[in-house]
């Protein structure tokens, strides 16, 4: 393995000013930071003048598709999207057909992923059998096979009494569970946000009371079980409150928000099947409460929700179409653009969230520039400006509300697990 020296780069400190950095990779891992290093015949030398060096981003929430829904993304396609993004590590969701509830599921599904994609995949397992809500999976089992986390995104856990069964496990595994906050009862046929919206073009819409009844209900399970709960893209001003005050009462809490949350709200809704997501986009006052959530820490982690779904899927109009959007590629972008420059959110704060606050949530050791840590890093170019096409995405998946946006900032360079696996913004293959 070469021996890679990165020169001439800066990183961001504390008070999100640019300081000069320079770092050595041995072995895949970081070996020296800030230093002046021998340099032979093994070395590849980086000349970073311009970039910012940052770790390799987290991402907490993604779905790959794969197996079942290989038309929409794949491990592969979904890795690529994920490096083009700057994501150095992914974790994948199991709404997959079938779902990922036994062992031999989950190590076909880690093989895959160790021959099929450059960056580092988790796979969280399914809370209940096929995410069908209605028999738990063994947690036990599932975890020693290498479940990551366990989750039925896609869908909310309806009964209260499976998820307490569901935290007791999860909780001596010393697991987490991530959930996907949906009370089905109070959907009444919703598929956009109530608000002002749905009433003026003739929506069902989504009470905030769909999601907050189940972020409720779960911080006192959680708080009951000691069970270390993540919530799922976050999406209500009410939530973020909650989130905070368990916080205060140290229940072992954390919460994600999504780049689309962070940045839309009904008001850019269209009558497009790419405007649609669950949860879905809010009000101004949900998302300045996300945006504030974020800035003091109370939300952990940014994770992209990215779901890729094929044409004809959104083809349907907001009724009718498929949920979700995709969001790996353009993540960084996005938030850079429209929270960092404009002065809403600090640059500091940002790369956290993508960093040391999602490595915080799974408890892992990437995510940050630490000698001994695995060297994912990621050099980003902040003075490119580009526009966001979707022809141009690696991911399957085209369904994005951010066409034809221009931003600022491009992930320009990538080593994973001490590997350069995109420089100059082109994937090494
Ligand atoms: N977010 C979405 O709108 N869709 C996700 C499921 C999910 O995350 O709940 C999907 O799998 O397509
Ligand atoms: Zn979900
Ligand atoms: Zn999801």
């Amino acid at each position: 393995m070469k021996r890679i020296v990165i020169e001439n780069a800066v990183r961001v400190n504390e008070n999100s000013e640019m300081v000069p950095c320079s770092l050595l990779v041995e072995e895949g891992i970081i070996a020296g930071i800030n230093g002046s290093w021998e340099k032979d015949a093994n070395t590849v030398i980086i000349d970073a003048k311009g970039l910012v060096l940052t770790p390799g981003f987290i991402d907490l929430h993604v779905h790959l598709r794969e197996p079942g829904g290989e038309g929409k993304e794949t491990i592969r396609t979904g890795a690529r999207a994920a490096l083009r993004g700057g994501f150095t590590q992914i974790f994948a969701m199991p709404n997959t057909q079938p779902t990922p509830d036994t062992p031999e599921r989950l190590r076909d599904l880690q093989e895959r992923a160790r021959k099929d994609a450059p960056i580092t995949i988790g796979f969280y397992a399914p809370i209940t059998k096929g995410e069908k809500g209605e028999e738990l999976v063994d947690l036990e089992v599932l975890s020693h096979a290498g479940a990551a986390a366990f989750s039925d995104d896609g869908k909310g856990v309806q009964s209260a009494g499976m998820m307490y069964r569901a935290m007791l496990n999860a909780q001596k595994l010393g697991k987490v569970l991530a959930a996907h906050c949906e009370e089905d009862s109070l959907l009444f046929g919703g598929y956009i946000h109530q608000g002002e919206y749905s009433k003026a073009h003739g929506h069902r819409g989504i009470h905030p009371l769909v999601e907050d009844l189940q972020i409720q209900r779960d911080i006192a399970l959680s708080e009951a079980t000691q069970c270390p709960y993540h919530i799922c893209h976050m999406s209500t001003s009410k939530g973020v409150s909650m989130l905070g005050e368990a916080k205060k009462f140290s229940v072992p809490v954390t919460g994600e928000v999504t780049p689309h949350h962070l940045l839309l709200t009904e008001k850019d809704l269209q009558e497009d099947g790419d405007y649609k997501m669950n949860p879905p986009l809010r009000s101004e006052r949900d998302r300045q409460a996300l945006i504030q959530g974020l800035r003091d820490g109370i939300i952990d982690a940014i994770a992209t929700d990215h779901a890729p779904h094929d044409e004809e899927s959104k083809s349907r109009g907001l009724e009718g179409s498929a949920f979700g959007v995709v969001g790996l590629e353009t993540a960084f972008p996005l938030l850079y653009t429209h929270l960092v420059l404009p002065g809403e959110l600090p640059l500091k704060r940002l790369l956290d969230a993508l960093t040391s606050g999602p490595a915080k949530v799974m408890g892992l050791e990437t995510g940050r520039l630490e000698v001994g840590s695995p060297a994912d890093l990621v050099l980003l170019d902040l003075e490119k400006t580009w526009n966001i096409e979707k022809k141009n995405f690696e991911s399957k998946g085209k369904n994005t509300p951010f066409e034809g946006y221009s931003v600022k900032g491009q992930v320009h360079t990538v080593l994973a697990k001490g590997q350069i696996v995109m420089q100059g913004g082109q994937i090494i293959d």
